[in-house]
């Protein structure tokens, strides 16, 4: 941990060494199995990240769990009442293509394995972006992803009924597939021990919505949060070769949104998109994104193949 010359930072900094000395103590060993069902997330995931990086993270989250759960059993002696079970909420938050569903996908495995909350769900925001029908109808399809296109109003609903108790609680679901909502079908949430809920707008605030203004945010109930940051060059490049792996596989697929990209060669794919790039996802990080990173309690700062070089984690 470095001291901060200015005493001024609400942040604990860690160099990836730093961060990864503090694996030392995770009680947890991961089996053979375990591993290779890691490596199903993500076939480009090393493994030296899951020690370093992941296991630290989920030895903190677990002890996060942990101090909540206890705080909610003084709350109940103290009233003297039993209350809901209620899902410690963990949100991750930053660019297109910076790599939060993989980061939620590997912090769902790992914290499924602790005996204190083995039920861990995941959610996606593009699940509350609203219908083709919808963005098209005000001009915003090409506009996925900012805030205008979302339906924040049902996502803090959701959050707020996640955080009541509530027995079942119902999401969207978005497909890239079809590059839109999937009529008729939602994902059911049963209290599980934790929510893990990722996407770009998750450390909004009213003051990024003037067009609906809002007084409760998603940040209202959530209980950490966390920021995945990387430097812009990387982005891009990570959001093109994502592009053209796709044009390969899921946009093959006639009945792919995207099927007419699968014609193009590798350079027109690639200028294409770069150009989605620069027009819409670089101005939303820049007018939407990177100014929320601040809010989060937990800064992941990764460098080239991914890989985490820092980590800050607010006092
Ligand atoms: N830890 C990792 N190691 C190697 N590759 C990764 C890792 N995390 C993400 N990637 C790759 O980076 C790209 C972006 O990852 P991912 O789809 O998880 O991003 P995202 O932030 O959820 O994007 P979006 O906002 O578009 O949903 C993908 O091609 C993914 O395979
Ligand atoms: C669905 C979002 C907004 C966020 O995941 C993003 O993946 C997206 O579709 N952005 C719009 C431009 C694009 O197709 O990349």
């Amino acid at each position: 941990m470095t001291a901060d010359p200015q005493h001024l930072s609400p942040y604990l900094h860690f160099h990836r060494e730093q961060w990864a000395h503090l694996r030392d103590s995770v009680p947890l060993s991961l089996t053979e199995q375990d591993l290779i069902d890691l490596r199903g997330i993500h076939d480009e995931l090393s493994l030296d990240e899951v020690r370093d990086i992941y296991l630290p993270l989920s030895r903190l989250l677990n002890l996060y769990v942990k101090a909540r759960q206890h705080r909610s059993k003084v709350i109940e002696q103290f009233l003297g009442t039993r209350s809901e079970r209620v899902p410690y909420v963990i949100s991750i938050a930053g660019s297109v293509a910076v790599g939060k569903s993989t980061t939620a996908r590997i912090l769902q495995a790992l914290l499924e394995h602790w005996p204190e909350h083995p039920k861990v769900e995941l959610i996606t925001t593009d699940g509350f972006l609203y219908p083709n029908r919808v963005l098209e109808e005000r001009g915003l399809m090409k506009k996925k992803g900012f805030p205008q296109s979302y339906d924040m109003r049902r996502l803090v609903n959701f959050v707020a009924d996640i955080k009541a108790g509530k027995q079942r609680v119902e999401a969207p679901i978005y497909s890239h597939h079809i590059y839109d909502i999937i009529p008729d079908q939602v994902k059911v949430l049963e209290q599980p021990d934790i929510l893990i809920i990722e996407g770009l707008n998750v450390l909004q605030s009213g003051m990024d919505y003037p067009h609906d203004p809002h007084r409760v945010f998603v940040s209202d109930f959530v209980d950490f949060s966390i920021y995945v940051d990387a430097d812009k060059n990387l982005l891009k490049e990570w959001y093109i070769q994502r592009f053209l792996r796709f044009r390969k596989s899921a946009f093959s697929d006639p009945s792919s949104y995207f099927h007419h990209y699968s014609h193009f060669d590798e350079d027109d794919a690639a200028a294409t998109a770069s150009r989605i790039w620069d027009e819409i996802n670089y101005p939303n990080l820049i007018a939407n994104i990177l100014p929320t990173r601040e809010r989060a309690n937990l800064i992941l700062t990764k460098g080239g193949q991914h890989a985490i070089e820092q980590v800050r984690l607010r006092k």
